[in-house]
């Protein structure tokens, strides 16, 4: 197995393409995308920035720059072992890293287990890079019901309520346990969650799952902001990884904060939002524009010229009414408005073929990570329900919400050691969200 350098950069990229000779990686890399037929092209990258280090203090994943395409799975525990389930987390641990690493999911599994055994790994991703793959997981409230785990739930892990407007699928919604995998190469994500999914048969069964083909945030300053199916730059005003102080305050579980195995962790809400395409392709840029709050070409907020130019939410126009509608989107959800809470958003956009009506299935798959879901997912969501104009064009249909624990370290942790194994390693407290 290989480790990633202290940089958090390695090279084991290559290794899983070592079938295949290593001479003109960096030409192959360009070659790989190209074969998979990616929308967009690809930030530049070279072999030695494919792999994104799966060990650290906190999961990747999550601040990690949001890589442009994403499959998301949602298991039920299907066991009543609790050994089991100890057992299947460090084989997906082990799996895990040996993905995000470039490397196949078993060694050598895709084609060395013999003739009369199916293979242990798949192969679909055998001469492709890592592609900066991630895996992150998490842990459902349901799953804290079972295998005596009802005392480490944390309060900030309750179910979300019912918002107004909610029209969720139960089938869509929930789950024991969470997989996200993001990478710059479809082909790459679908494959780790399709061998996780595999290896956890008689264990775990998917319950729901998501592809996503474009990112539709930027979560560093080094990105540039992509546009949402609705045309709009999206992911302007999130909490950027380069923020330390806003990660910190908002994103990343403290010891202090509640229980100890969740420091260094944080919360994913997950949302599936359709949107409702063909009545907003029916609105006029005036109409779209006043929903959302900023430019649909520049990205600035109404009333201003450049994207990151600050909101001014008090600015007047000529008639005296606000610039900035009352119900638009970005006033609604913005810090100034809500006490100073923030979220880091992760989604993406999706389209999953048509309804039968002839209206495309379409949205935002919303992911957001958050330090206590309770204290700012909610009341942001609160208030976009009941008034964000935007809500003519959307609805929510699927929602789920998990625990997301720290990251392994190399201390002969797991996925999920500090709540099965009670190893939490405390961190300092830091400020409350929103203060
Ligand atoms: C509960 C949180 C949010 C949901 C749900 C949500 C859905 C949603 N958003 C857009 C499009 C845009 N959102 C933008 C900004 C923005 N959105 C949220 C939260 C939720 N959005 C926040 C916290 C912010 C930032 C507000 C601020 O401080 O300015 C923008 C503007 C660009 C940006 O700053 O990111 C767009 C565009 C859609 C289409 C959507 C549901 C489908
Ligand atoms: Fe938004």
């Amino acid at each position: 197995m290989s480790s990633p350098g202290s940089d958090g950069a390695s090279r084991p990229g290559l290794s899983r393409r070592r079938l295949f000779g290593a001479v003109g990686a960096g030409a192959l890399a360009v070659g790989a995308g190209a074969a998979v037929g990616r929308l967009t092209a690809p930030e530049p990258a070279s072999v030695d920035t494919q792999v994104v280090a799966f060990r650290g203090a906190h999961q990747a994943g999550i601040v990690t720059p949001a890589q442009d395409r994403m499959h998301f799975v949602a298991f039920d525990v299907t066991t009543d072992s609790r050994d089991d389930l100890v057992a299947l987390l460090k084989k997906w641990t082990e799996m895990a890293e040996r993905m995000t690493a470039g490397e196949q999911a078993v060694p050598d599994g895709a084609i060395g287990a013999g003739d009369y055994s199916p293979p242990t790994d798949t192969g679909e991703a055998l001469d492709l890079h890592a592609s900066r793959l991630t895996l992150t997981i998490g842990f459902g409230p349901s799953l804290f019901e079972r295998f005596g785990l009802a005392g480490r739930r944390p309060a900030a892990l309750a179910e979300l309520p019912k918002f107004t407007g909610d029209s969720l699928d139960p089938a869509r919604s929930g789950g024991d346990i969470c997989i996200q995998a993001c990478a710059d190469d479809p082909q790459v994500a679908v494959h780790a969650i399709r061998n996780l999914a595999r290896v956890g048969f008689g264990t775990v069964a998917v319950k729901w799952s998501q592809l996503g083909f474009g990112r539709t945030s930027s979560t560093s300053t080094t990105q540039s902001t992509p546009r949402n199916l609705f045309g709009f730059k999206d992911g302007t005003r999130n909490i950027k990884a380069e923020d330390q102080g806003a990660v910190d305050e908002q994103v990343w579980v403290a010891g202090a904060d509640d229980q100890e195995w969740m420091a260094g962790g944080s919360y994913l809400v997950a949302r599936r939002i359709r949107m409702l395409i063909e009545s907003w392709d029916r609105t006029a840029l005036h109409e779209q524009e006043r929903v959302i709050g900023r430019s649909k070409g520049t990205g600035a907020p109404l009333g201003e010229k450049n994207e990151f130019d600050p909101l001014n939410l008090d600015a007047k126009g000529a008639g005296g009414q606000p610039v900035i509608d009352t119900d638009a989107h970005v006033r609604l959800a913005s810090d100034e408005e809500l006490g100073g809470i923030k979220i880091l958003r992760r989604g993406y956009n999706f389209t999953d073929g048509s309804d039968g009506f002839g209206h495309l299935d379409a949205g935002l798959f919303f992911i957001a990570y958050c330090r206590d879901p309770q204290k700012q997912f909610v009341p942001m969501q609160l208030s976009l329900s009941r008034n964000d104009a935007l809500n003519e064009y959307i609805k929510h249909v699927g929602s789920a919400v998990f625990a997301v624990p720290p990251g392994v370290q190399d201390d002969g942790g797991y996925w999920g050691s500090t709540l099965f194994e009670g190893q939490a390693s405390p961190a300092e407290p830091v400020a409350e969200p929103g203060h």
